[in-house]
């Protein structure tokens, strides 16, 4: 559904793409993982017919970005990582007017904005104004408004960064839904378990090279091992030890009073430590952080790229 052949991308004298070659069949949910300038939002771009390749090609269902902009513009969602809003619309008269220039009858745009509203769970938030919206509102409103035209390929950019946990909870279940809906989805993000969450494949890609692929089964296989929460407290640790303690997943736990915090290892997934702080958060315990040692992406592009690059 979606392919890239040779695809380069220069910035004046700087090379941000190399001969990027991907395949992406129908239907599946591909994961673009890379460090911050690795060429992710430049690939997008150009799959989005935003930007146009220096050489080689990208097709979406076929269609050259290059030859049949319109045609690809017309198969794909896009949702870029900073997105422009209109802050004196109301939700609903916000994703009308993209209704309305995509030419859907106004006869047809209420109930597919109801819909739509629907969808990524804003139904509540129709008759709110844009800008009461939280951030991870104002994603999924984002969100809503790529699928507007019904696209059968959904490009999305970095749409859980600066999500809390339960936003991001959220997020992955409106992916799966997408997901029940055939959509052929292309997701980036720099946080590699983020994206083994949500997506059947992860792509690494690393200063404008595609350097791996893996199915996800795969590095999860690579990623297990316990990682360690650190919870910062406003008061009492007592209430929040009670709470970690009793749930599944959580061991070794510490609490340092003089420093207000609570430390312990997770074994459960990225889903389940959502859910975790998800809940953390939503009781009273008096949370004022969470923070988590990073996942050593260095080791996991490693073992991924050991053997040489894809082609
Ligand atoms: N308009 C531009 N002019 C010059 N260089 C650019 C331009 N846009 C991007 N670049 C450079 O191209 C490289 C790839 O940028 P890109 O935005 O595609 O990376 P990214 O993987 O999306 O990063 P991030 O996670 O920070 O969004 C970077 O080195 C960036 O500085």
């Amino acid at each position: 559904m979606i392919k890239t052949r040779n695809l380069t991308k220069s910035y004046g004298a700087f090379q941000a793409l190399h001969d990027l070659n991907l395949e992406i069949g129908e239907g599946s949910v591909f994961g673009f993982v890379g460090a911050n300038g690795a060429g992710k939002s430049t690939t997008f771009s150009i799959l989005a017919t935003l930007l146009p390749p220096t050489s080689g090609d990208a097709f979406v269902g076929g269609h050259s970005v290059r030859t049949s902009p319109a045609e690809v513009r017309r198969l794909i969602g896009y949702m870029p990582d900073f997105f422009g809003v209109y802050d004196q619309l109301k939700t609903e008269e916000y994703l009308d007017f993209y209704a309305a220039s995509y030419g859907i009858p106004a006869g047809e745009r209420k109930v597919l904005i109801g819909q739509l509203l629907d969808l990524v769970n804003l139904s509540e938030k129709q008759d709110a104004y844009v800008d009461s919206l939280s951030r991870g509102m104002k994603q999924r409103l984002c969100l809503a408004r790529s699928l507007i035209h019904d696209p059968k390929v959904l490009i999305l950019d970095e749409p859980a960064s600066g999500l809390d946990p339960r936003a991001r909870v959220e997020m992955r279940e409106i992916m799966k839904r997408l997901k029940h809906m055939d959509k052929t989805i292309l997701i980036s993000s720099h946080i590699l378990p983020e994206l083994a969450e949500m997506c059947d494949e992860i792509g690494v890609i690393d200063r404008g090279r595609l350097l791996a692929r893996q199915s996800v089964r795969e590095i999860h296989s690579m990623m297990k091992g316990d990682r360690v929460i650190t919870v910062k407290l406003n008061g009492p640790a007592a209430a929040a030890v009670k709470f970690f303690e009793e749930r599944p997943f959580v061991s070794s736990l510490r609490r340092d009073d003089e420093a207000g915090e609570v430390t312990f290892s997770f074994g459960g997934s990225q889903a389940d430590q959502e859910e975790l702080l998800a809940a953390a958060a939503a009781g009273s315990l008096g949370i004022r952080s969470f923070s988590e040692e990073e996942t050593d992406l260095e080791d996991v592009f490693l073992s991924l790229t050991k053997g040489g690059g894809v082609s």
